[in-house]
């Protein structure tokens, strides 16, 4: 599944017609693709369309779609919501359109006609904006998408709902919800992010001709992540291996009211195959622990009057943290000025790599720069409120803009960043994004994140690096939720039932 910018998308269409392939033809093949779309879902004979038309090439590929659906017997009428088309081929279409039996409308002057062809209208094509979209919808298109939105018809979105940044899924008030969208080429980043991809409805991506060779030179930067790289990434145990073999984590979580997330994070450690998970916990809470987690061992920590770990225990994790493998700091652990001075420390002296999870997260919005003095690198796995909390912003604030921030803060602080979230996103400190589209709204539960931290530290401790253990982490945690999810349901599945989902998934990748 390729995943292309809008700049990406101009290049391949013009190594596209570099190739011999006329841009005229390229609108051809993707308003005739749209239209084998609808065909394949609804029989058009005599329904009544209303294609909306923006002024660029996306409104191009809608006059294509117009005159296509018209001839296969359908009842098509246009709408120009910003007036008369601007580019070469849009132009040309129009004119096909207007010999016809196609009626054309302008938004404005024909407001009247256009309120009465929408109490019945079956099908909108939305072919006012794709990937030259940008900002705010102004007023027109603001305008359309509403009459768009409040109709009672399927909504069938060529390349993008309008209103939606293709790069980053930025979204505009009023951005059309579609029920259906057909990608044209590639798919977009904005297909991929919420909220956004909620606009999208059903996604489908349409070959328009363009040669496989076209897209050689794109230097792609935004992937989904597929189950084949994952099992790529986990290596066969080998015949002749012992629990040395396969890492040594140490994991500092869990307080005083707050050791489920200690104890689910050791399991989702230890059902990706650690070979041992010590657990450092604060002293009174090991009995706690070492009853409900037989294989783990622990560390039993100074802790202050909170039953949170002291910053006297800094040389008792000092000393566990030269025979570890990987760390992971965060889960359940508190937030308060002794849990910060641990972070700190073990963010300037861990030399194995490390993850921060939760009040680990929140203990770096004191000095975000210990970042800088990282010694190995870093996961952290924020949700949108630490993230947000992070950035010293709003969640509201975050979320309209998560792709450029969270790109921004990975390159800046070069760390790998979990963004956690539906469809969760992975950012490199080399400016890469992953996507992931597994999970489900069953994992929207305390206690899935603590699972999830276990599991890409456990990875992480078994020696595959910092960002392909995020990579199998965030896919393997929410496959297994989709078939947890189908066998207990989203409503009634418990986080920790999902490590019996995680096994079955190994047992069928042969590890
Ligand atoms: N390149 C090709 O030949 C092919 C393209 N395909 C389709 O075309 C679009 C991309 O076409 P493009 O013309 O680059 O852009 P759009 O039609 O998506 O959008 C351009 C118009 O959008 C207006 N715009 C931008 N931002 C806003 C806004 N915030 N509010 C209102 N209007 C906005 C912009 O107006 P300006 O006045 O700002 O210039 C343009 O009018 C692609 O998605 C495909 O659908 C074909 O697939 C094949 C070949
Ligand atoms: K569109």
């Amino acid at each position: 599944m390729r995943i292309v910018t809008s700049d990406q998308m101009k290049q391949i269409e013009k190594a596209a017609a570099l190739s011999g392939l006329s841009y005229y033809d390229m609108m051809e093949n993707a308003g005739a693709a749209a239209v084998q779309s609808i065909l394949r879902k609804i029989n058009t004979n005599q329904k009544r369309i209303l294609v909306y038309t923006g002024k660029g090439n996306n409104g191009g590929d809608g006059f294509v779609a117009a005159r296509l659906l018209c001839n296969a017997g359908a009842n098509v009428k246009v709408i120009l919501v910003d007036g008369e088309p601007r580019t070469e081929d849009a132009i040309t279409n129009i004119n096909l359109v207007r010999t016809l039996n196609i009626e054309v409308f302008d938004l404005i002057k024909d407001i009247d006609k256009i309120t009465v062809l929408l109490q019945n209208v079956d099908i909108i094509v939305d072919a006012i904006y794709g990937t030259g979209f940008l900002g705010e919808l102004r007023q027109n298109a603001k305008q359309a998408a509403q009459q768009i939105n409040t109709a009672i018809a399927a909504v069938f979105a060529l390349d993008l709902p309008s209103g939606i940044n293709a790069d980053n899924g930025e979204l505009s008030e009023d951005a059309v919800f579609a029920d259906f969208t057909i990608a044209f080429d590639s798919l977009k980043p904005a297909h991929f992010v919420y909220p956004a991809a909620e606009h999208c409805g059903v996604i489908e991506c349409a070959d328009i001709g363009i040669a496989p060779q076209c897209h050689d030179y794109i230097d792609l930067s935004f992937y989904h992540i597929t189950e084949e790289q994952v099992f790529t990434n986990i290596p066969q145990r080998p015949v002749n291996s012992n629990k040395g073999s396969f890492g040594k984590l140490l994991n500092i979580s869990s307080s005083f009211g707050m050791t489920g997330a200690g104890r689910l994070s050791v399991l989702g450690a230890q059902r990706v195959g650690t070979g041992l998970v010590t657990l450092a916990a604060p002293r009174s809470v090991i009995a706690i622990h070492a009853a409900a987690l037989t294989e783990a061992v622990f560390l039993p920590l100074s802790e202050n009057d909170k039953g949170s770990i002291s910053k006297e225990a800094i040389p008792q994790i000092a000393d566990k943290l030269k025979e570890a493998s990987a760390c992971l700091i965060g889960c359940g652990i508190s937030n308060n000025e002794d849990t910060a001075a641990v972070t700190e420390f073990i963010i300037k002296n861990a030399k194995c790599p490390l993850l921060i999870d939760a009040d680990g997260i929140n203990a770096l919005c004191r000095n975000i720069n210990v970042l800088y003095e990282a010694k190995a690198p870093v996961v952290l796995t924020p949700h949108p409120a630490e993230m947000a909390r992070l950035l010293g912003i709003s969640t509201a604030q975050l979320l309209v803009r998560k792709v450029e921030l969270g790109r921004e803060f990975a390159v800046k602080y070069r760390v790998v960043l979990v963004l956690k979230g539906a469809n969760t996103l992975i950012f490199t400190p080399e400016g890469t994004t992953l996507v992931n589209t597994t999970g489900n709204s069953g994992l929207a539960k305390g206690g899935s994140g603590d699972i999830l931290a276990g599991m890409i530290a456990g990875f992480m401790a078994q020696g595959i690096p910092a960002e392909q253990s995020a990579e199998c982490g965030v896919y393997l945690h929410g496959k297994a939720a989709d078939l947890c999810a189908a066998r207990l349901s989203k409503t009634s599945m418990m986080p920790s039932e999902l490590l019996e989902d995680l096994c079955i998934l190994f047992l069928e990748h042969g590890r």
